[in-house]
């Protein structure tokens, strides 16, 4: 492991943030939030779960003490370490930042071997996105395998920086595009008769509007969590990733820290994540994404998209 002193105690006047770091950071909160996670999952049965609002269709959006206390840790930490630094959450929390534990610098070897160091962008090109808990609702039934925390820098509104962690196995997906990353994509796709990973709890019409694009004996696997679906993609061993498909699908409203993290790694393995209309997604500004997704690595994306587009979501 390596310790990079310069790190602290710059002033003010330095506003270039080096990419090895911001990847090694990303890593080290999406690990710190899901320990919390698991740490409340642990001291159960209690999730303090409670319902913080509706989704558009109209399903209830839990919040829980595992939310929480991970958004917590996971901003701190962006907040101590990077100062200024635009961070945007899935979770808020008036209660002020715990800036006493700032991240320790220490850059893992397996970062240090894929991504040299140096390289630095400017600090107002940054925008961090981060899930504190992705699949609450699995979370809440004990479906614990679908659970991420999700970090994600985007720069000048690209997804650059992926990690999706999963707190109850331990694995970390991390990747920086155009420079390296700790997974890979399968050998293979089924490009003509595609399985489709999609949401178990917020699916809307999914399955209608899948039948609609590939035919009605399409193959549709129900997951939660949107970092979970993309892992699905990857080239993963089955205990570590038990559902495996060819696209990602969804139809209805997401929000960027749900799909930033997910759409960088895919891009790092030279795949895509877009709107059902073929759309890059700007990861500067507004949360919301209302045109749907479409996710692939090893398959020709356009295709995809030729088929899902101009389809009517009937959202
Ligand atoms: N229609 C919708 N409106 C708002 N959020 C949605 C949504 N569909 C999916 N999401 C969010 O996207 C993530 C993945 O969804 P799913 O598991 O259904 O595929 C979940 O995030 P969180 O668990 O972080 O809230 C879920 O809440
Ligand atoms: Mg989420």
């Amino acid at each position: 492991l390596l310790v990079l002193p310069s790190l602290f105690g710059e002033a003010g006047g330095d506003q270039r943030l080096d990419l090895r770091e911001l990847l090694a950071l990303s890593v080290a909160a999406a690990e710190a939030g899901g320990r919390r996670v698991r740490a409340v999952h642990e001291a159960g049965p209690d999730l303090q779960q409670r319902t913080k609002g509706k989704t558009q269709e109209g399903a209830a959006e839990l919040l829980t003490a595992g939310d929480l206390q991970s958004h917590r840790r996971m901003a701190s930490l962006w907040a101590s370490t990077f100062p200024g630094v635009r961070v945007i959450s899935e979770e808020h929390d008036e209660a002020a930042l715990d800036l006493s534990e700032p991240w320790d610098g220490k850059i893992p070897l397996e970062i240090q071997k894929l991504v040299p160091s140096g390289q630095t962008v400017s600090k107002d090109s940054v925008t961090v996105w981060i899930d504190p808990l992705d699949a609450t609702q699995e979370y809440t039934e004990g479906l614990l395998t679908y659970v991420t925390t999700m970090v994600c820098v985007a720069i000048d509104g690209k997804p650059v920086i992926g990690v999706i962690h999963k707190p109850f196995s331990g694995f970390t997906a991390w990747a920086l595009v155009g420079q390296g990353t700790n997974v890979s994509a399968r050998e293979s796709y089924n490009e003509r008769s595609p399985q489709l990973i999609v949401s178990r709890s917020h699916a809307g019409t999914v399955r209608t509007f899948s039948q609609k694009a590939f035919g009605t004996s399409v193959n549709i696997i129900p997951a939660g969590g949107a970092g979970y679906k993309v892992l699905s993609l990857l080239n993963l061993n089955k205990a570590e990733q038990p559902d495996q498909a060819d696209a990602y699908l969804h139809i209805t409203f997401i929000k960027k820290w749900d799909i930033c993290a997910g759409n960088a790694v895919l891009s790092a393995l030279g795949g895509h994540m877009t709107t059902l209309d073929g759309k890059d997604i700007d990861y500067r500004d507004s949360p919301g994404n209302k045109e749907g997704l479409i996710a692939s690595v090893g398959l020709d994306h356009l295709e995809l998209v030729k088929k899902v587009n101009g389809l009517g979501r009937a959202r």
